[in-house]
């Protein structure tokens, strides 16, 4: 039997859902495939996938390839401590700098100029970049944007002498929204080719992500053996994320789309198209 190809997001943000896929048992019938957002990205873009959380700036990318799959995303009210800027002096003095974007994301990357361009009137240099801190990337940079388990880490171990903006908070100030940052989205040709393994997949999915969050404790303190975290990190963290894609997450996700517009990152804001699931 065919089994849908699902990308799976190899972060703690997405801990719930996997404990739910691997301890539940909701893995069944479908082929995983973790990786960092970036590469899941390019892998459904490239057709590689059937279904995948994507960073959500790419559905507006590709939207005539998609459809959303509904009730679900990874979004955050405020502050998230996983989208992080660091910085060698204050943002206000970030004009003209030089700032590494981390390689593993989409989304943050636009929504650090949204906030630097529409909040502080900044306008810096970005380049993409794969260096951690420990590898150097304050060497060459004024300043680096990290997402998922590698900002978690710079905000959990704080260091003098460097400034920190987690971007949830600062979006929050600018917009008074919340902010979606990945989204799930279904191949359309293999919508239409399979709609019952779609009908499945939501199901699976949406089944991992509520075990899941009834056993946070549980994932987080399995986690902690194979992490730099503690549990408490863990949960504590987890509480900032919700998962849900509500007509309010609707609207927090239209207007990311149009102030990427505004700055000519996006040219056009797409219709924001749901996957024909029994929910
Ligand atoms: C909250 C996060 O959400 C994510 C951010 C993404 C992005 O910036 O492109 C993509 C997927 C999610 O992992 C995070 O990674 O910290």
């Amino acid at each position: 039997m065919l089994k849908p190809k699902l990308g799976h997001i190899n972060f703690i943000n997405c801990l719930p859902l996997d404990y739910g896929l691997t301890q539940g048992g909701f893995a069944r019938g479908m082929d995983i495939y973790p990786q960092v957002p970036s590469a899941l990205n390019e892998a459904i873009v490239a057709g590689q996938l059937d279904i995948s959380p994507v960073s959500s700036i790419m559905y507006a990318l590709h939207a005539d390839q998609f459809f959303l799959l509904p009730n679900v995303s990874i979004s955050a009210a405020g502050g998230l401590q996983s989208i992080l800027l660091v910085a060698k002096r204050p943002i206000e003095e970030l004009n003209g700098a030089h700032i590494a974007l981390t390689s593993k994301s989409a989304t943050s990357h636009v929504q650090l100029k949204i906030v630097l361009e529409q909040a502080y009137h900044l306008c810096p240099q970005y380049a993409v970049s794969a260096l951690s801190l420990a590898e150097g990337v304050l060497d060459t940079a004024d300043a680096v944007l990290f997402i998922g388990d590698d900002a978690l880490h710079a905000y959990l171990n704080r260091q003098d002498g460097y400034y920190y903006y987690d971007m949830g908070a600062e979006w929050r100030k600018l917009t008074n929204l919340s902010m979606v940052y990945a989204v799930w989205v279904v191949n359309r040709k293999f919508a239409q080719e399979n709609p019952a393994l779609v009908q499945y997949a939501y199901e699976q999915v949406t089944g991992a992500f509520a075990y899941g969050l009834t056993h946070v404790e549980e994932a987080a303190a399995a986690r902690e053996r194979h992490a730099p975290f503690s549990a408490r990190q863990i949960s504590d963290y987890l509480k900032l994320l919700n998962y849900g894609f509500t007509p309010q997450h609707e609207e927090a996700l239209l207007t990311y789309y149009r102030r990427a517009q505004t700055l000519g990152l996006l040219s056009t804001v797409p219709e924001l198209r749901m996957a024909e699931v029994m929910l």
